[in-house]
């Protein structure tokens, strides 16, 4: 039983339901989780909705409540929901910047704290954090990345604390620049900055969903017994270096090719339906992307 905060990418839940798992999904707009709901079990998954505001730490409770009632147990949790807004600091107001800690830190919070109270800290549990690359500054998003650092060292603190109640594990994973539904929350210029340096790292391209789905699974699941407390960043290798104007492999093999990006689709011709949900120049990439992952890499064929 794996409680998902927010309408994820369909990705986790194909992963998740492979795995045997019952996926609820819990997020504020109602509509966008039964499309959800509705692809899933199109795929023959099991899957439950809930609405929930992650910014309110009763009902981040009362729906933990909910979900042991009706199911009788959870031992899983995915905190995905999250987000800001992009802005320089000179400019973000103090409101500006207390809403996007509110949400990221306070809502990440509120759901483990719920995870614990209502079921885990009796029976044990595995937790997930998704948070961003903030190993340096974040130029552009202060708000977020002093919240995701939170979210981060509160992660090892609970894995200290609450690992000896039956193995509790917590993580956090940090998704790089991915191919997602939450590009569509950017103006178009803060979009052509993304789509203009995402490929800047030793991968040399964006990552896909299918890439974070498998890393939070793998974190969830018994193959990772022995890992708690870490950070695990997904993202090409950029968080370790981010100052090569035209992307390493420039510097370092000229002849160089993309990591062969992994899309993770099952082959049935069902579930190959799947389209992502973003702006026309993201989506424009991701289609480059599948004929990558299918045909080979072709190193001239990067935008
Ligand atoms: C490298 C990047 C990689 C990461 C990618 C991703 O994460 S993809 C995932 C991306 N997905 C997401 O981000 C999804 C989730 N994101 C969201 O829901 C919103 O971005 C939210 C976090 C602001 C919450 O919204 P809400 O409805 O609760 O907020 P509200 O309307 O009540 O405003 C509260 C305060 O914030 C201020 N303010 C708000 N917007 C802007 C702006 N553009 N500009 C300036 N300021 C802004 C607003 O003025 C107000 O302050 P004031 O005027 O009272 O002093
Ligand atoms: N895409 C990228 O490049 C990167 C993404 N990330 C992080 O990965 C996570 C997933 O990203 P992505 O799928 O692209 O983002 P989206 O913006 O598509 O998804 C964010 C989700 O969070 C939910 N959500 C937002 N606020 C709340 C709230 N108060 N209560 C409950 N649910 C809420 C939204 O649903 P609803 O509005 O219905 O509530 C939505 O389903 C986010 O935390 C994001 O910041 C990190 C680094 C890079």
């Amino acid at each position: 039983m794996v409680l998902i905060g927010s309408h994820p990418i369909l990705g986790f839940a194909v992963y998740f339901y492979s795995l045997g798992a019952t996926v609820i999904l819990a997020a504020r707009k109602m509509d966008q989780l039964k499309s959800t709901a509705k692809e899933i079990e199109l795929l023959g998954g099991k899957c439950d909705v809930m609405q929930l505001n992650i910014r309110d730490a009763n009902q981040a409770l009362e729906a933990v409540n909910q979900i042991v009632a009706k199911h009788g147990k959870l031992n899983g949790l995915v905190n995905n929901a999250g987000g800001q807004f992009h802005s320089p600091a000179s400019k973000m107001t103090p409101n500006g910047f207390a809403t996007v800690v509110d949400l990221n830190l306070m809502g990440t919070f509120y759901l483990c704290k719920a995870a614990f109270d209502g079921y885990m800290g009796e029976h044990g549990g595995t937790i997930v954090n998704i948070v961003a690359d903030c190993r340096n500054g974040f130029p552009g998003m202060v708000h977020t990345g002093a919240a995701r650092a939170g979210i981060i060292n509160m992660t090892k603190t609970l894995a200290i604390e609450w690992g000896p109640y039956n193995g509790i594990r917590i993580n956090c994973v940090a998704p790089g620049m991915t191919i997602s539904s939450g590009m569509k929350n950017y103006p178009e210029k803060v979009l052509d900055g993304f789509i203009a340096n995402g490929w800047m790292n030793p991968s040399g391209r964006f990552g896909t969903e299918s890439e974070m789905a498998a890393s939070v699974v793998f974190l969830l699941s018994p193959a990772a017994s022995y890992i708690t407390g870490v950070n695990l960043p997904v993202d090409g290798g950029y968080s370790l270096s981010r100052s090569d104007a035209k992307g390493p492999e420039a510097m370092y093999n000229p002849k160089g090719s993309l990591m062969r990006p992994y899309i993770g689709w099952p082959s049935d011709e069902k579930a190959a339906i799947q389209e992502v949900d973003a702006p026309t120049g993201i989506v424009k990439l991701f289609e480059k992307y599948k004929a990558l992952a299918v045909n080979g890499i072709n190193r001239d064929s990067k935008l």
